[in-house]
């Protein structure tokens, strides 16, 4: 069981730990973390969360755990948002309430090697201690050819396996891993997450990653539209703008109400070719929604007019 790390009257406070949380657009970071948070965790948790977009989809579904939720947005904190990222731990520092543990979701498009740099704040270090740098690997689709995804891969202290269906799938990515000299592999379970302990308590060893401003991979190979509805959608017209759009689309989310089923808000994911929509809690008026694709590959302005000539038919 990781210690706890509660500030005591008179007593001098731990170092408080961190973890990271990376991985590739859509590989099950967030199902991580919200697995691991509604989880019996014995440690007060912050998590502090990098959606690419200014729309926090991640937010909304991590703040429904009840936990302190804490944005980043319109940026990535591996480059531009390195300055929020120091601010922001400082805030969930000094906000009063006891913190056992910080979980950083990187967004999709982050370096993590620009996150753990930006850790060695010699004012923070005093207060906050890297834990571990896990990376989310989606079995079914990942780019093994795509050097973010080998910056991130390598980056981890610990890999954690979601959607992992074939035994043979996963055990060639395995391989593929070992290679990369990358053997703390961690198969998620039915609910996408792991163990806190498993992250918490022991810093892993972790040798220092020689950093250069070239060598960090930024976040402008992707493009993002961002489009908000106050009125509900027509399902079907949604669904033929987004079969049109999947070929160009990375990842895409939000939520969204639909005339046919008013009073329901629906949760809607797509990662690749794959898409989900699925009954939600979180409130929307009408539409948040977010795309991604990349640069030269998907046309932000008419991605976003097709979604705006939608409501107005
Ligand atoms: N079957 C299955 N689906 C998963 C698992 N983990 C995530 N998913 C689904 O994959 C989609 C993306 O999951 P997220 O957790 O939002 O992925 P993410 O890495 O946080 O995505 P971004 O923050 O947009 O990069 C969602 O539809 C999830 O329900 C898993 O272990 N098994």
């Amino acid at each position: 069981m990781p210690e706890d790390r509660r500030m005591h009257d008179g007593e001098a406070a731990l170092p408080v730990p961190v973890v990271i949380i990376a991985g590739a657009l859509g590989a099950g970071k967030t199902s991580l973390i919200n697995a691991m948070l509604v989880g019996d965790v014995d440690l007060p948790l912050a998590v502090i969360v990098n959606d690419f977009g200014a729309i926090a989809i991640d937010e909304a579904i991590l703040s429904a755990t009840g936990l302190p939720v804490f944005a980043l947005k319109n940026g990535c904190i591996c480059c531009s948002l390195q300055g929020d990222l120091l601010r922001t731990l400082a805030g969930v520092l000094s906000a009063g309430r006891p913190i056992g543990a910080i979980v950083i979701e990187a967004s999709g498009v982050s370096d993590p090697r620009g996150i753990i740099e930006a850790l060695h704040d010699p004012v923070l270090r005093r207060a906050v201690r890297l834990d571990a740098v896990v990376t989310v690997v989606d079995v079914e689709m990942h780019d093994v050819a795509d050097d973010l995804w080998q910056a991130q891969v390598r980056a981890a202290d610990i890999i954690v396996l979601a959607k992992a269906g074939e035994t043979a799938a996963v055990d060639d990515l395995r391989a593929r891993l070992a290679g990369m000299g990358k053997t703390l592999v961690v198969v998620a379970d039915e609910s996408g997450g792991i163990p806190l302990e498993l992250l918490v308590g022991q810093p892993f060893q972790r040798e220092g990653v020689p950093l250069t401003e070239a060598s960090l991979i930024s976040d402008d190979r992707f493009v993002h539209v961002e489009w908000t509805s106050p009125r509900p959608l027509a399902l079907t017209r949604f669904r033929a703008i987004i079969e049109n759009l999947a070929p160009r689309l990375v990842r895409a989310k939000g939520l969204i109400r639909v005339v046919e089923r008013p009073g329901q808000t629906f949760l809607f994911q797509l990662v690749g070719r794959r898409a989900s929509l699925l009954p939600s809690d979180l409130p929307v008026e009408g539409a948040r929604l977010v795309l991604i694709g990349r640069a030269g590959n998907l046309d932000a302005a008419g991605a976003k007019a097709e979604l705006e000539a939608m409501v107005q038919e």
